[in-house]
């Protein structure tokens, strides 16, 4: 097929932080305030570190200021959450995110519960995942998820009426934020896992399909219904023959964009759209602290 299906994330996400940079700008020029991101990462792992230094330069890049603690692998929990109330109190942090996973010692819970819920621009706290359900307040809506709805949306249209959505993967993270949203547009959804009986059968049936399982290239391109709409949420680091290593997602992406209708690649689809929308977030966390309305982005 054409490259006209693929869904450029990398380039969204770019439009985003533009809008991004405007709203930062404006809020500097009315209020004098400048938006400000705490990202707090505990150990060494090496992915983590990239994906750290890459969202404390795309905040720069936006305007804003970006605060990051690095903490050793031995980090008590007591520790952490005395970090955590510090960035809390802190007046010039308006989001604060901790980056998962968690060395052993530490119960991401209770570290991602003693987040301010109004700084909380991952969305994980309990107060934010309780709001997205029941639509009572404004949440901050999970970036990746979030990111997904934003390039359905453009494909196909705010509402998803009389789509079949299934989304492969039940973490609180993705795959349950993710399922909430495809229902607040109006799709009817189907939440698939590991004990979900044919899981071939059940994405064959999606009108839209979320893979978000972390198994790389599971999802075949023969699971895929000619036309849908595929978002890869998966990133895998795997080995090459020739011993180095790339990204791939969780759908075999030549079979699967052959019979879709639109996909996102990985590297370059979803991934982007996170960071972008976790900066969109943080602004919009800075003008509700400055008692002003929600930005359009
Ligand atoms: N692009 C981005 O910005 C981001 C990408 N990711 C990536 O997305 C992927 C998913 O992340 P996350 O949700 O945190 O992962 P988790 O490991 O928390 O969840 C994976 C989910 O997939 C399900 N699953 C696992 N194996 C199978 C299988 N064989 N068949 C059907 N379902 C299965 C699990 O089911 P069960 O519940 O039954 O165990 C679980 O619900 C990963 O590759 C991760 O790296 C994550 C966050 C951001
Ligand atoms: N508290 C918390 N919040 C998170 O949002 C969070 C987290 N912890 N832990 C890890 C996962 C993973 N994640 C990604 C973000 C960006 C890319 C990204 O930018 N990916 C690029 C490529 C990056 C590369 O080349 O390595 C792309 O897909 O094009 C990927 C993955 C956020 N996560």
């Amino acid at each position: 097929m054409s490259s006209s299906n693929v869904i450029d994330g990398k380039a969204f996400a770019a439009g985003l932080r533009g809008r991004v940079a405007e709203k930062v700008a404006e809020l500097k020029s009315q209020k004098g305030v400048v938006p400000g991101l705490a990202v707090v990462l505990v150990g060494e792992d090496p992915a983590s570190q990239v994906y750290v230094r890459n969202k404390a330069k795309q905040t720069l890049e936006a305007g804003m200021q970006s605060f990051e603690h690095k903490l050793p692998d031995t980090t008590t929990q007591d520790d952490l959450l005395a970090l955590v109330a510090q960035l809390n109190a802190d007046p010039q942090v308006h989001g604060i995110l901790v980056q998962l996973p968690l060395p052993k010692q530490i119960d991401a819970n209770a570290v991602i519960g003693s987040i301010e819920p109004a700084k909380d621009v991952d969305g994980f706290n309990v107060v934010n995942a309780g709001r997205l359900m029941t639509g009572a307040g404004k949440p901050m809506v999970p970036c990746t998820p979030l990111g997904c709805l934003l390039l359905l949306q453009d494909r196909l249209g705010k509402d998803l009426s009389g789509k079949r959505a299934v989304v492969v993967g039940r973490s609180n993270i993705v795959g349950k934020p993710m399922a909430q949203l495809l229902l607040g547009a109006n799709a009817t959804v189907t939440i698939a896992h590991s004990r979900t009986a044919d899981l071939p059968g059940e994405c064959r049936n999606a009108d839209i399909l979320i893979a978000a399982v972390g198994r790389p290239e599971m999802i075949k391109g023969d699971w895929v219904k000619p036309g849908a709409t595929v978002i890869d949420v998966g990133i895998n680091r795997i080995e090459t023959p020739e011993g180095k290593t790339r990204l791939v997602g969780d759908v075999a992406y030549s079979e699967a964009a052959e019979v879709a209708g639109a996909i996102t690649p990985v590297p370059g689809g979803v991934g982007p759209m996170t960071i972008a929308v976790l900066l969109a977030n943080c602004v919009t966390s800075a003008y509700r602290a400055a008692g002003l309305d929600d930005p359009a982005l």
